[in-house]
């Protein structure tokens, strides 16, 4: 059975995403041997702008088995394309095939949405929950799936936008105005209301650092989704280092050969969001006080987060 673009829009349930990705990246982050996720490989293509990706899974506590095999190639549209398939661990069949972009699109979304509820919702009191603001810098395929995603499972006081081509920040708002009653988009960067900023996130293919620590509030917390190749970055040296800031990441092995933040920057990880899983004390000791930033790179496990409910809701119907 294959899964298109639509199909996957229509079948895969946000609450059962977030319920099945925090369970493996907790599982990852525990080394349970039943999980197996090889580091993925990342071939450079010619000029080493453009990729083939591939990223292997097995989760026999589950029963399953995933790859995902994409293209990056960010002068063509839509820079991602490619296939997810789900095998059956126990007899090795072929379960379906998906959609790859709009896979990669949701669980990279609902992964930045679970670090946000861990590191940020929990130290917030009733009264800042009820005049939040999300920032979204990067208003392509990434940006679209992150506001998505984030207006969905929670309500935002306001929502401000920024890309580089002014085109997409305005885009974006328009598909939003109804559903939103503030949402803005910000001059540039250097915007007085970045500072008013309790989320962002950035979603961006630069290799130049967008925003440092003067351009953000204490406290805030930052998604960080853009880079995968060690000269990729988004966020300046001194916000990394900060002696106020905790970086969390998906996965320290991946995030030590790819995050360009966190190479570049030699900042220490404070944490793989899966120790954060279930772990109040962790918790408190990373995210009270402190800007928090959740530096992702991607893991196959949330591809097969998403492909997983996909399948059941196709078995359970
Ligand atoms: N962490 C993860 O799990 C995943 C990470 N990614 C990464 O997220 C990023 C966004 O993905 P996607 O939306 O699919 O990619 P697209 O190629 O569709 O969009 C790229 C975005 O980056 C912006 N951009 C590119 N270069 C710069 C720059 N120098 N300065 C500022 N903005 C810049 C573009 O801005 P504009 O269009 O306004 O010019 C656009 O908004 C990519 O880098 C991708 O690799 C993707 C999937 C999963
Ligand atoms: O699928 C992922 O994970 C990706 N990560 C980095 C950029 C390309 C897709």
């Amino acid at each position: 059975m294959y899964f298109d673009e639509s199909s996957v829009k229509q079948y895969l349930s946000l609450p059962s995403l977030l319920e099945i990705l925090s369970d493996v990246l907790h599982r990852y982050s525990k080394h349970d041997p039943s999980l197996q996720q090889p580091i993925r490989s990342v071939l450079p293509i010619d000029d080493r702008q453009n990729f083939l990706l591939n990223k292997p899974c097995i989760d026999l506590h589950r029963g399953y088995m995933c790859v995902k095999t994409i293209t990056y190639f960010p002068a063509s549209s839509p820079t991602i394309d490619g296939v997810v398939s789900l095998f059956d661990s126990k007899t090795g069949r072929l379960l379906l095939t998906a959609d790859a972009k709009e896979i990669t699109a949701q669980r990279t979304a609902a992964t930045s949405f679970l670090a946000t509820q861990l590191l940020a919702f929990s130290k917030w009191t009733d009264d800042k929950k009820n005049h939040a603001c999300l920032t979204i810098i990067g208003c392509s395929v990434q940006g679209h799936a992150h506001l998505e995603v984030f207006t969905q499972l929670f309500k935002w006081n306001k929502v401000y936008l920024w890309s580089r081509n002014v085109k997409n920040a305005i885009d974006l708002q328009s598909k939003y105005a109804s559903q939103l009653k503030h949402i803005e988009i910000l001059k540039d960067l250097n915007d007085i209301r970045l500072q008013e900023t309790d989320v962002i996130c950035t979603c961006t293919g630069s290799e130049q650092a967008l925003i440092g620590l003067k351009q953000v509030k204490k406290g805030v917390h930052i998604n960080a989704v853009g880079s995968f190749s060690p000269k990729m970055r988004e966020l300046a040296d001194d916000l990394m280092i900060s002696e106020d800031t905790n970086v969390v990441v998906d996965s320290r092995e991946s995030a030590m050969k790819e995050a360009g933040e966190i190479i570049q920057s030699k900042a220490n990880i404070a944490a793989e969001v899966g120790e954060l899983v279930n772990n109040e004390v962790l918790l408190q000791e990373i995210s009270q006080q402190k800007t928090t930033i959740f530096k992702s790179v991607g893991l196959a496990i949330e591809d097969l987060a998403a492909a997983i409910v996909l399948h059941e809701s196709k078995t359970n119907a």
